[in-house]
């Protein structure tokens, strides 16, 4: 079998170390062997130790100090140098076989969106490191509670999708902070959304410049359609659990499941 990866995507402080952490947590009470491999050259301490860890390469603070660059330019220069060390990353994850690698990405939102490192990451870690990779893409559901918001939003899960080619499942996460009965009616539109009636229901009172690039990146998502959220919290192992099980099914780990429909079996109220 090959090895199973899975990305784990999203702005700064959508809550992708602490899902990591869970993951882990939950393969360990299910005897699944895991392992987080960390690609966030400016992490913090994690509970978890990472058993790979782009920090042992290069680090974020020693580049930004060196040639005297910003945190963004900085990343940006961690990645370049690791795809120019990639053998570094072949001998650190070198005989991970038959088991789940889970990668903690850093919160840059240019990552996935225009740069094209991360895609040179996931050809390679692909077609030469035999892995089945999955991408997850986590928005903060707190954030989103405007349709707006949600618009830009999966704009950018949209792009990340667009750019890696991979499996993909986006995730609202922190739905435990989502409390008020409004909020998560509204929230739960948004699991498998209609852009097109979400953009109808926006106020029209809005600036109309502001209204009119909504519409436009309304139709766009809906154009895409692919764009569904399932919800997560990550202090809860059942939900957890669930999407774990979608990502067995897109990386085929294991035995074959029947497949799902997402968010016919997932229910806000379930959580
Ligand atoms: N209530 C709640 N808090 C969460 C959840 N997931 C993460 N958090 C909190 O959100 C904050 C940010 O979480 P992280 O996991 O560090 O987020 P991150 O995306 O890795 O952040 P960066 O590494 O900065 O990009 C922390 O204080 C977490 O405890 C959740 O499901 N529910």
């Amino acid at each position: 079998m090959s090895r199973v990866g899975v990305l784990v995507m999203g702005p700064a402080g959508a809550g992708k170390s602490t899902f990591c952490n869970s993951i882990i947590s939950h393969m360990q009470t299910i005897g699944r062997r895991a392992h987080i491999v960390n690609l966030d050259p400016a992490a913090e301490p994690n509970k978890y130790e990472f058993t790979v860890d782009i920090r042992d390469l290069i680090s974020l603070e020693d580049v930004m100090e060196e040639l005297d660059l910003g945190p963004n330019g900085a990343l940006v220069y961690c990645f370049e140098y690791l795809m120019k060390n990639l053998d570094w990353l072949d001998e650190e994850i070198g005989d991970y076989n038959d088991e789940y690698l889970i990668f903690d990405c850093p919160g840059q939102i240019e990552l996935y969106t225009h740069i094209p490192i991360l895609p040179n990451i996931v050809r390679h870690l692909q077609q030469h490191l035999n892995f089945s990779l999955c991408a997850t893409y986590l928005m903060e559901s707190t954030f989103i509670v405007d349709n707006s918001k949600f618009f830009s939003g999966s704009l950018a899960a949209m792009s990340a999708m667009i750019l890696l080619e991979l499996p993909h499942i986006n995730i609202l996460s922190k739905m435990d902070l989502v409390k008020d009965d409004y909020s998560r009616r509204k929230l739960k539109k948004f699991l498998n959304p209609d852009p097109m009636l979400l953009i109808s229901e926006s106020n029209k009172n809005m600036n109309p410049k502001f209204y009119r690039l909504n519409n436009a990146i309304a139709h766009l998502v809906d154009d895409f359609g692919m764009i569904q959220y399932l919800p997560l919290e990550s202090k809860n192992p059942e939900s957890v659990a669930t999407i774990i099980s979608y990502i067995d099914d897109v990386t085929q780990w294991g035995e074959s499941q029947e497949a799902k429909e997402p968010n016919d079996q997932i229910d806000i109220e379930e959580l």
